[in-house]
């Protein structure tokens, strides 16, 4: 049966939560390289039931924590507990529940999507019938069942990120852990991934992992913000834009009697360029702006995102 990943299926993975809910418990959890410190101490509680947006600037540690989570590293202190068993001490706790979607899937370019899922269904340790109805009826979830014998060499970028999903859903993982998985796609393949996405997390724990604020916008139920290794927030998109409210402006580019941004200031992220009717404005994330008649504005999550990273709002 083919199942349609709508709006309304989207907004259900925001609200949905299931009585019967997987927790994912991240305590105390360190690395270090050598003496590099990548992290400490980092604190979290996840749940499934809405999509989870793991999101903070390059460099900030996602994908250190993404290869704990994965089990392809050990952290130097710390524990993830999954429903109360360490995931470290028993990594195939996490492995049997785990689906890992990478920001590249591997590309094998003579396969076809079809061989493709049954090979890694194999690698999975599927048996040759379970592996084909599984891959057949995964085909025509992603929307690919016309296209399961084609040669993933003439797939679209978006076409080989849902063979992806696909191969992530063998074996029906539990927990779904995705990497920058829209890197490199189109605006349209991106919504696409975004939907499937939002969709999987009305039943699985869905942790993605993104720098692209818009990536996570519309489906997430809750985000997990980090920088420079430490979790500067765990909470809902919209909660985290009301803190924001009272730190964003804006004011027209053309006004007088401003110290107006030099092309410098321009370029910082804190501060952007918006058409209006009337003209070009200015949107500042700032506590006081530059522009004393500045109007308060609503902000935009990216805006509230921006602001956290930058310590103009406070947390
Ligand atoms: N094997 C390693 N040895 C030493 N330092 C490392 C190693 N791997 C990562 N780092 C450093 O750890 C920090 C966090 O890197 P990580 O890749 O986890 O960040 P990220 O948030 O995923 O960023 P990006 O999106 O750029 O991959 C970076 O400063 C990186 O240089």
């Amino acid at each position: 049966m083919i199942r349609h990943f709508n709006h309304e299926s989207l907004v259900n993975a925001a609200k949905e939560v299931d009585e019967r809910q997987m927790e994912l418990l991240i305590q105390n959890l360190s690395m270090s390289y050598g003496k590099t410190k990548i992290f400490s101490d980092l604190n979290a509680t996840l749940h499934d039931g809405g999509l989870i947006g793991l999101l903070g600037p390059n460099g900030a540690g996602k994908t250190t924590l993404l290869k704990i989570l994965t089990t392809l590293q050990k952290p130097t202190k710390g524990d993830v507990l999954i429903d109360g068993t360490s995931m470290i001490a028993h990594p195939n706790v996490m492995k049997n529940l785990l689906g890992y979607l990478p920001q590249q899937v591997p590309y094998f370019p003579n396969l076809t999507a079809g061989e493709y899922l049954n090979y890694i269904a194999g690698m999975k340790g599927m048996k040759a019938k379970e592996a084909r109805r599984e891959t057949g009826s995964l085909l025509e979830r992603l929307h690919l069942a016309d296209t399961g014998h084609k040669r993933l060499k003439d797939f679209s970028g978006g076409m080989r990120q849902r063979v992806g999903i696909a191969a992530t859903l063998l074996n029906d993982p539990k927990i779904i852990i995705a990497d920058e998985p829209s890197t490199g796609l189109d605006p349209e393949e991106r919504v696409t991934l975004r939907n499937i996405l939002g969709e999987l997390a009305n039943d699985h724990l869905v942790l993605l992992s993104t720098h692209i604020v818009s990536d996570v916008e519309a489906i997430a139920g809750q985000i997990l913000l980090i920088k420079e290794g430490h979790f500067l927030y765990q909470g809902t998109p919209s909660d985290l834009i009301k803190r924001s409210i009272g730190h964003v402006w804006e004011y027209p580019v053309t006004t007088a009697d401003t110290s107006p941004l030099t092309a410098k200031q321009l370029e910082e992220p804190t501060n952007s360029l918006i058409q209006r009717p009337d003209g070009i404005q200015i949107r500042e994330i700032a506590k006081t702006p530059r522009q004393p008649q500045a109007r308060q504005v609503l902000p935009s999550l990216e805006e509230a995102y921006l602001g956290a990273l930058k310590g103009v709002i406070s947390l």
